[in-house]
Formats: C-alpha cells, structure tokens, sequence
C-alpha cells in the first residue's frame, strides 16, 4: 500500500524537518536506503532520484515502464463537405473564409428579397429543375441535418425507381461550412 504527497509533510520524519516529498511511497519496506552522502538535516527532494527495485527481484510493471506518453494532435476528425458543395459555397462567400458578422435579417423588404434571388446562386451543384426528375413522397425518416424522404424518379437511367432523398437545411450547410473554414 502506498500513498501520494504532494505538499510539504513534516509529521512523518522526526529526524529531518524539512523534507519535501513530491510522490513517494509510504511503505518504508521499499524504499532505498539514503546515499551516505545524504545530508541528516538538510532539504533533501526525492522529485528526480530513480525508482527503487522491488523486494524479491520483483520487476515493476512493464506497462508503466515502457508505455510511451501519446498526445492525441487533434481529438475529432475535421467535418469535409463534398467537393463540390464545399467549392460552391466558396464561390458563394467569395472565397473570404467566413460569413459576414452580425445578425442574419429575418424579414426584409420584397426588394431586398427580389436582390437576392438575384445574386445568390442556389445551385448546390445539384439541377434546379428537381421537381422534374423526382416526385417526392412521404417523409422516412429525421437525422441531425435534415429529413429524409422517399421519391420515385420520373426519368433517366432510374426511371420509376423508389429513392430516398435527403433535404438538408441550407443554413445548417453553411454553418457546417464555417466549421470547415474555421479549422
Ligand atoms: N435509403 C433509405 N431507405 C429507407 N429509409 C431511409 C433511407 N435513408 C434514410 N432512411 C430513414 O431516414 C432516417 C434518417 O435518415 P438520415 O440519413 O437523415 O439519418 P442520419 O444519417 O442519422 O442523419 P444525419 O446525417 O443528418 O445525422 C433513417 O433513420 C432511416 O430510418
């Protein structure tokens, strides 16, 4: 059994009134005898003398012994969006890094909003004609991003296939996004 200090303790040794124990063991059937050299009444620090060996040629622990100390650089694996949403909502801030301070207008003007259709590109890279691909049905399902729903595709190579699609709010993208740009 052994117990850690780490102040100052000058109960335990009657002999020596200023020792300063960083981490030893209080079993005094394991501890080294002192070096000869050792002064009786000085300030004596146990920090850096090396480990004694155990009784009974008993090795210490391997693990504590050769683990090496492992710092994890980053702890989560950094949020990628697909290219070319990533390359889209680049071009979109205009490659400034990230989205404007201040408070987001709710509501404003039908001019206002009339400019921005204007300006904004929605594209996504996806067609903007999606209602014209896909019929879309009944909600399957909610994730962290958005919902999902089944649709059946109206032309193409899959043409009356039952799908899944995924609606992801825009705002969420861009919040995602400024993580992207951040780190
Ligand atoms: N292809 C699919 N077929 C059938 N059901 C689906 C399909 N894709 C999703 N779902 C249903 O929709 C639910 C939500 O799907 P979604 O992909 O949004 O979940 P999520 O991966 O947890 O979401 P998020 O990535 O946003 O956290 C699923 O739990 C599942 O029940």
């Amino acid at each position: 059994m052994g117990q850690c200090y780490g102040k100052t303790n000058s109960t335990n040794r009657t002999d020596a009134t200023n020792v300063t124990i960083v981490a030893s063991s209080t079993d005094h059937n394991h501890q080294a005898p002192l070096p000869s050299s050792t002064p009786r009444n000085g300030v004596r620090s146990v920090k850096n003398t090396p480990a004694s060996p155990l009784p009974g040629g008993v090795s210490p622990s391997p693990a504590r012994a050769s683990t090496p100390r492992r710092f994890l650089r980053r702890p989560f694996p950094r949020l990628r969006l697909q290219k070319h949403i990533a390359a889209s909502l680049v071009k979109r801030l205009g490659g400034r890094g990230k989205p404007k301070e201040g408070p987001i207008p709710e509501h404003g003007g039908v001019e206002e909003e009339q400019q921005q259709e204007q300006s904004l590109d929605k594209s996504f890279g996806y067609s903007k004609n999606f209602g014209a691909k896909y019929e879309l049905g009944k909600e399957i399902g909610r994730g962290h991003f958005g919902h999902t729903c089944s649709a059946r595709v109206k032309k193409g190579e899959l043409k009356d296939e039952a799908v899944a699609v995924k609606i992801i709010s825009k705002a969420k993208v861009l919040l995602i996004c400024s993580f992207q740009f951040d780190s």
